[in-house]
């Protein structure tokens, strides 16, 4: 369908007319008449009956804009927009239209014989949700599913849900009815809180796809039309490192960290518009029992639970909640308990090369290899169990104890691998392709596993490269990943086996990892079957069977914990005013889990809470009026609370940044690079310091940058004793603080060279750290300086707030000054931009003006020296930069086209 956005002015247009000598002088062209089949469409009465009624089924009105004549077609009538626009680039500048046909009436989808359909009445589903749910291959409820929602109270709002089921039971499916009931029949917000990015970004990506045709009413603050308008459900993934240009208001429905929900849910109270939440949802709400992330999540929940006056429907749901009536009561909540499994899981487990049943009963015996490499019976078993479920075909994922061992047996496992036939060896290679085109370029070892079907994935990878590993393997041409934890939450993939090693690093799995591992396996409309193999050694086997046995521990809450959750809900409830008088404060502390879980509260409390705000007025984050007892937050603890820190960062910041007011050190990028690099990352399990490698970057240091290094106190001749063999003992809170400044700058000057142009894997080699970590790292400083230069704008300093955003912006792109306008195109970034710019194509106008090949050749310059390919793949590797090369140039084309229509505008 042709793009509503498309402009009438083309860049074709405007750079012919530059060659041409035309200057700007550019002639808007008014649309020619829409290609439309007619015959299809309503009369104009018929248009404007619906129109006069509120039916949300309904289409809207003929629009005119720019010179551009756009149709919006009901969600009946194929929905969307149709635009007579010439096409971009397109000679002929011929309309492009594609219009679906007319589906039936909306009524005529209602199946009000079977109660579990999703397009039964009772669940008020708009046919293009029930469709667009059937697209992911769910057409009707499971009768626990219908059971759950069919509490009182659930489908209208009223009430509130925590509940529990089994993995892989379909849980997500009540909780998106929900929330979906709320966006599209109330026209509210909602909030989806999960605990990670991948499960945000995995959550998005299918909601996108279930809403994809529903068009709901704009409201009459629509973009650039006053009129009654419809538009697409506006669905935004928010998590560290996330970019999106829709915010707050212009969401409908918001899938989030806990982090994120939190900041979002601070700013809709600040800016008073929180009434328009309807529903926030808690997935994997035993995160509240995580000792750093629960207090977020148990604050968040609590300040929900304190906006009394809009009732916000709270659901909470998880596969490992042994408490859930305990969690229900909290939250005011029904609670509802569910044992089925869609797919039953066969549990086993392996010592000693014997297979297992859960009961203990043997099962199998795996044979003994006469091969070296399989003479240890752990890896004997891992290699047999994964082959044979190859063999007929299916996928499995290996849970390793190590990043090491994931690589290392996946290296392993080619050796075993059957044979595939040409066509999945070619679209096997295409994976490889896209692998060696990603920044960092083809990893040696999967290079070699991938070809052979079998991948890793661990933290150690940058998000592009887990991405298309993941993706290759639910199109099931990797039919083995060795991974470590980080596929075990959440994540729904083909796997019919799970190969678990009950150990992650040194210690055991928790009771709830492992439920969660094995969980991956038999994902209803994955696969069909479902099996689990733990698999350990003889000397663990008490511990292990200990651990298969063990109950789901109960959730408590980690609010008075040494993370400082308690001070940190006092300063957010403070700040947005939930909280505020003595009586105030104490219904606040009354609706956390905390209250709610400790015996005897108001006195076990009472010396803790004042400690807590004791502190908070220590530290200047709060005042409290002696005369009335009223409490308010100051500029330092509303900037705190503004950018998402908790107490600590923000006081720590807040000195940090005053003392670089007075003496900020601007003769190169040093000292801003430290500034804006997380406090956090120079935690000792961040990062350990090389203190050689750190010699050497400090050697190298130009006169400016080493008086930025001693201005925040660092000292060559210090490092230079360590580099020697000396040791710096975190012994005395000086030692500590100091250690904290020499961690801060190592990183700092690790991410000075990302913002030089240098290439993440460059970098990650240099500093001997995974590439995944660096990348991990240059996204968490992005949204660190984004959040710090709130903290900057709340306390009133706008110029430091000015200098943190465009180095932000310079992180994100990974270029130098000069670099910044180019790098705005999509594959051109970091090394790449350079590539271009000294290849002579220095603008956006003049790469989308050159010829695609030369966009071809300056890719190919610009590609990691890495890759060693075969002539016939050196053939389809030109291919694919010559795809790369044609999205740049239109890219680049979208962008100039745009940029000149504003000019002209202005
Ligand atoms: N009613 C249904 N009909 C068919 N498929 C369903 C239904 N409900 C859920 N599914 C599918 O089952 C799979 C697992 O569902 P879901 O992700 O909701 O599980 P879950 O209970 O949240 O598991 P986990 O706790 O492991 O994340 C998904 O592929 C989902 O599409």
């Amino acid at each position: 369908m042709a793009s509503a956005n498309r402009l009438p002015v083309t860049a074709e247009d405007i750079l012919r007319s530059k060659r041409n000598g035309g200057g700007t002088a550019i002639h808007l062209k008014r649309s020619s008449v829409a290609l439309i089949d007619t015959t299809n469409l309503p009369s104009k009465r018929q248009r404007l009956s619906r129109d006069n009624d509120n039916d949300d089924d309904d289409y809207a009105m003929t629009d005119m804009h720019h010179g551009r004549k756009t149709l919006k077609v009901a969600p009946d009538w194929g929905g969307g927009e149709v635009t007579s626009t010439p096409a971009p680039f397109s000679s002929t500048g011929q309309t492009q239209i594609l219009l679906a046909p007319p589906a039936s009436t909306p009524a005529a989808y209602r199946n009000t014989s079977n109660p579990l359909s999703l397009s039964h009445p009772k669940w008020g589903l708009k046919r293009e949700v029930v469709l667009g749910f059937g697209a992911c291959g769910i057409t009707e409820m499971y009768p626990w599913q219908s059971e759950c929602l069919s509490l009182p109270g659930l489908l209208s709002g009223e009430q509130n849900l925590v509940y529990t089921a089994p993995t892989s039971a379909g849980k997500s499916l009540v909780a998106d009815v929900l929330a979906i009931r709320q966006v599209i029949a109330e026209r509210k917000k909602a909030i989806i809180v999960v605990p990670y990015i991948a499960i945000v970004q995995e959550k998005t990506k299918f909601l996108k796809k279930v809403l994809e045709k529903v068009r709901v009413m704009a409201d009459s603050k629509g973009h650039w039309d006053k009129q009654k308008r419809w538009r697409s459900v506006n669905i935004v993934g928010f998590h560290s490192g996330a970019k999106s240009r829709l915010g707050w208001k212009e969401l409908d429905l918001a899938v989030c960290t806990i982090e994120k929900a939190n900041a979002l849910i601070n700013a809709a109270i600040e800016d008073c518009s929180i009434d328009h939440l309807g529903v926030v949802v808690f997935d994997e709400l035993h995160m509240l029992g995580d000792p750093h992330r629960g207090p977020i999540l148990e604050l968040l929940a609590t300040k929900i639970l304190c906006l009394s006056e809009e009732h916000i429907q709270i659901v909470g749901m998880s596969a490992t909640l042994a408490n859930v009536h305990v969690l229900a009561a909290w939250l005011h909540a029904q609670a509802y308990e569910c044992t089925y499994r869609p797919i039953p899981l066969r549990e086993h487990y392996v010592v000693d090369n014997a297979v297992y049943a859960y009961n203990d009963r043997l099962t199998a015996r795996i044979p003994l290899s006469e091969l070296k490499e399989l003479k240890d019976p752990v890896t004997n078993a891992v290699i047999t169990l994964a082959f044979a479920c190859v063999k007929d075909g299916h996928g499995v994922l290996v849970f390793c104890e190590s990043r090491r061992r994931c690589e290392d047996m996946s290296l392993l496992l080619i050796k075993f691998m059957p044979r595939c036939d040409d066509n999945t060896r070619e679209r096997r290679m295409e994976v490889v392709r896209d692998l060696a085109t990603t920044t960092t370029g083809l990893d040696f070892v999967l290079e070699r596993t991938v070809p052979a079907g079998v991948a890793f994935h661990h933290a150690g990878l940058t998000t592009e490269e887990k991405d298309l590993i993941a993706d290759a393997y639910d199109r099931g041409l990797v039919k083995i990943i060795c991974c470590t934890a980080t596929m075990a939450a959440g994540v729904n993939l083909p796997a019919r086996r799970v190969i678990i090693s009950p150990r992650m690093g040194r210690d055991f799995v928790s009771p709830a990892m492992l439920r969660q591992m094995k969980g991956r396996a038999g994902r209803k409309g994955k696969d069909t079957v479902g099996e689990s193999f733990l698999v350990c050694r003889k000397s663990d086997i008490v511990a292990v069977k200990a651990l298969m046995e063990a109950k789901m521990p109960s959730v408590e809450s980690c609010l008075a914990g040494e993370e400082g959750g308690l001070k940190r809900a006092l300063l957010e409830g403070i700040a947005t005013k939930l909280a505020t008088s003595a009586d105030s404060l104490d219904d606040y502390i009354r609706a956390t889990l905390l209250f709610h879980t400790t015996a005897d509260p108001a006195v076990t409390l009472r010396p803790i809470i004042a400690a807590a705000l004791e502190y908070l007025k220590v530290q200047n984050l709060i005042t409290e009026d002696t005369h009335t007892g009223y409490f308010e937050a100051t500029k330092i603890g509303n900037a705190t609370v503004a950018s998402g820190f908790g107490p600590d960062e923000g006081v720590f910041l807040h000195q940090e940044l005053s003392r670089a007011l007075r003496n900020f050190n601007l003769e190169c990028d040093m000292h801003i690079v430290y500034q804006f690099t997380p406090i956090h990352s120079s935690s000792t399990q961040a990062v350990e310091i090389d203190w050689k490698v750190m010699r050497d970057e400090v050697e190298h240091l130009d006169e400016h940058a080493l008086r930025a290094a001693t201005f925040v106190g660092v000292n060559p001749g210090f490092v230079n004793r360590m580099a020697q063999g000396g040791a710096l003992k975190e012994d005395t809170p000086a030692n500590i603080e100091k250690a904290r400044v020499y961690r801060r700058f190592y990183v700092s000057l690790m991410l000075r060279e990302l913002i030089n142009e240098r290439p993440v894997h460059v970098v990650a080699a240099n500093y001997d750290i995974a590439r995944g970590f660096i990348q991990q790292l240059s996204s968490t400083c992005r949204g660190f300086a984004t959040t710090s230069a709130t903290f900057c704008k709340v306390m009133g300093w706008t110029g430091l707030a000015v200098l943190l955003e465009h180095y932000s912006w310079r992180l994100d792109l990974g270029v130098k000054d000069d670099l910044m306008e180019l790098a705005r195109i999509p594959f051109v970034k970091s090394y790449t931009a350079r590539v271009f710019y000294e290849n002579g194509l220095k603008t956006i106008e003049a790469v989308a003006a050159a010829d695609v090949s030369v966009l071809r050749k300056a890719l190919e310059m610009a590609q990691p020296k890495r890759l060693r390919l075969r002539q016939e793949e050196e053939v389809k590797m030109a291919a694919r930069l010559q795809e790369r090369a044609e999205i740049v140039l239109a890219a680049a084309r979208r962008i100039y086209e745009q940029e000149c229509v504003v000019e002209l505008e202005e």
